[in-house]
């Protein structure tokens, strides 16, 4: 029985504060018509009604959050706003206008097509948090599409965004995903055999939705004033510590997201995440893993893979260059933030203090991701990369190396073959190697058991500390797909079990030993499985 922390909180009387809604200026059209919205940050809009929303599942951590309970999330008043049939009072309905790039290049306006904020709250910890439903309709920026989203999308953008959270890395959250009852078209290959599909909507969460798009709109179309109201609004309530806003202020507060989001993609690179659209328009300045579209896990460990088919050419958005692409997408966001400071040297600095950031928290990372207390750059580097030379080598499970890496004995006089045994698991086709491959590998391990040793940190502790930066339990991309064919048939036992595993991706459960399998060989080139579209 899941009981909210908070007694006094239900779904009728939580307390909305709607500071973006109360504090910036709307489109003083409430026309829901496809359109260019100028000299505002959003436009009112309601969320469609759908015809006969289902609870797939929801988040008891997140309910938490709102002072939800059991009783609150499985009641039908819960489905029906959080599918958008019915909003409480206190809500404000709104869609964000933001602009972006999108592959580099500059797309004008796009924002929230399908995304419809119903308000914030703040909770009985005075936290507060912006609900937004996403597939709940059209709004004046959908352009050509619909406003909706199906279930295999929605089902990955909650199960991700949770699981995200509970291995540590900034994320916005998911509160429940709900089946709308009507079907969806879609092209999900882009072959023109569109499906008719089933529709969903995730109720999400976060402290702001705000994007780099959002400023990089107003510089573009001129629109200073709204530039600075922004700008000041998300200073003075997102990073109040910095101070009154100014231009020595805006600076700092530039030099911040740079450290967000160094710490974020270094994240990424820990537990094996891949994006996949890093848009400027997916990128919060809140430094957040925003917007799970075509996103996937590293399985073999290969720095050019990337689960977006649309990006298959260039591989932009790939593992490998994700801090690569967060920087281009900090340098546009200090184009747009350049009118408020009017020199560009502060934002030079911070857009190099980004690869100092970068670095330092990579390097402490990695010391982690090995069991080192610390990252020696002289002796560390080289045996990182090599390291990593040596995991693209040979197809080879990123995750379930880590883990195994912390059972290898370092003592001195262990064999080598008992030294690699413990590795063998991680590989995809251990058959196949080469004996030059085991004497690298081999080579390799004799320095990783030197380095620890003379770090000092005997075998039973460094494997606790691995543990708990080495996820064991990540959202494969096989187990989320089979999650949707299940919940595609009605049954949405996968979707909580998922869920509940995901929890604790750091430690062993018995019993769920499944879910931490190298990916089956079956779902190497299964739609879905390893390769993905933007198609939503
Ligand atoms: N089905 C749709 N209907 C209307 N607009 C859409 C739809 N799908 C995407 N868009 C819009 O296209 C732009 C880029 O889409 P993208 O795939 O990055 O975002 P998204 O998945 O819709 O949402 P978010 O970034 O909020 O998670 C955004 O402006 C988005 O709102
Ligand atoms: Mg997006």
């Amino acid at each position: 029985m899941h009981t909210s922390p908070c007694s006094s909180q239900s779904l009728t009387n939580l307390r909305f504060t709607n500071r973006f809604t109360t504090q910036l200026p709307a489109d003083p059209s409430s026309e829901n018509t496809r359109r260019q919205v100028y000299r505002a940050c959003y436009s009112r809009v309601m969320p469609v009604t759908t015809t006969n929303p289902q609870l797939v599942a929801y988040s008891r951590e997140v309910a938490d959050l709102l002072g939800l309970d059991q009783e609150d999330c499985t009641s039908e008043l819960f489905t029906r706003v959080f599918s958008g049939n019915q909003l409480l009072p206190g809500m404000d309905a709104h869609a964000m206008c933001y602009g972006g790039h999108q592959f580099g290049n500059w797309a004008g306006q796009l924002g929230d097509g399908r995304a419809i904020n119903l308000g914030e709250i703040i909770n009985c910890q005075g936290e507060h948090w912006t609900l937004q439903l996403k597939g709940a309709g059209p709004t004046p920026y959908s352009r050509h599409a619909d406003g909706l989203a199906v279930l295999r999308s929605s089902l990955r953008e909650f199960l991700c965004s949770e699981a995200m959270f509970h291995l540590g890395v900034p994320t916005t959250r998911a509160l429940s995903l709900i089946l709308t009852g009507d079907t969806v078209e879609r092209d999900m290959f882009y072959n023109g055999h569109p499906q008719e599909e089933p529709g969903a909507v995730v109720c999400r969460l976060s402290p702001s939705f705000i994007r780099f798009g959002n400023f990089e709109l107003f510089t573009a179309r001129g629109e200073i004033d709204l530039l600075k109201q922004l700008a000041d609004f998300t200073i003075r309530t997102h990073f109040p510590h910095l101070g009154r806003p100014k231009p020595a202020v805006y600076s700092l507060w530039f030099d911040e997201i740079c450290r967000l989001t160094a710490e974020l993609m270094v994240h990424w690179l820990r537990v094996g995440f891949v994006h996949g659209v890093m848009n400027t328009d997916n990128m919060s300045i809140l430094g957040l893993t925003i917007d799970y579209g075509p996103y996937g896990w590293l399985e073999d460990y290969d720095p050019t893979w990337t689960p977006n088919i649309t990006d298959a050419q260039g591989r932009r958005y790939c593992y490998g260059r994700q801090p690569i692409i967060a920087h281009w997408n900090l340098a546009q966001l200090a184009n747009a933030l350049y009118p408020l400071v009017g020199e560009t040297e502060p934002f030079e600095q911070s857009l190099q203090k980004f690869n100092r950031y970068f670095e330092q928290s990579w390097q402490s990372m990695m010391a982690g991701k090995l069991g080192l207390t610390v990252f020696e750059p002289d002796t560390d580097r080289p045996l990182v990369e090599d390291l990593l030379h040596l995991l693209a080598a040979v197809e080879t499970d990123m995750t379930l190396f880590f883990r195994q890496l912390a059972l290898v004995p370092t003592a001195m006089e262990k064999q080598t073959a008992d030294r690699c045994a413990p590795l063998h698991i991680a590989l995809y086709q251990p058959e196949q190697l080469d004996s030059a491959y085991q004497d690298k590998l081999s080579a390799w391990l004799l320095r990783y058991c030197n380095r620890v040793r003379r770090d000092g940190l005997p075998d039973q502790e460094r494997q606790k500390k691995m543990n708990a930066i080495n996820p064991l339990y990540v959202l494969r991309n096989y187990l989320a797909q089979l999650a949707i064919e299940q919940a595609t048939d009605g049954e949405y036992t996968l979707v909580n079990e998922l869920l509940e595993v995901l929890r604790s991706p750091y430690t062993e459960q018995p019993g769920k030993e499944q879910f931490a399998e190298k990916r089956p060989e079956w779902a190497r080139h299964r739609p879905g499985c390893s390769m993905l579209s933007c198609s939503s």
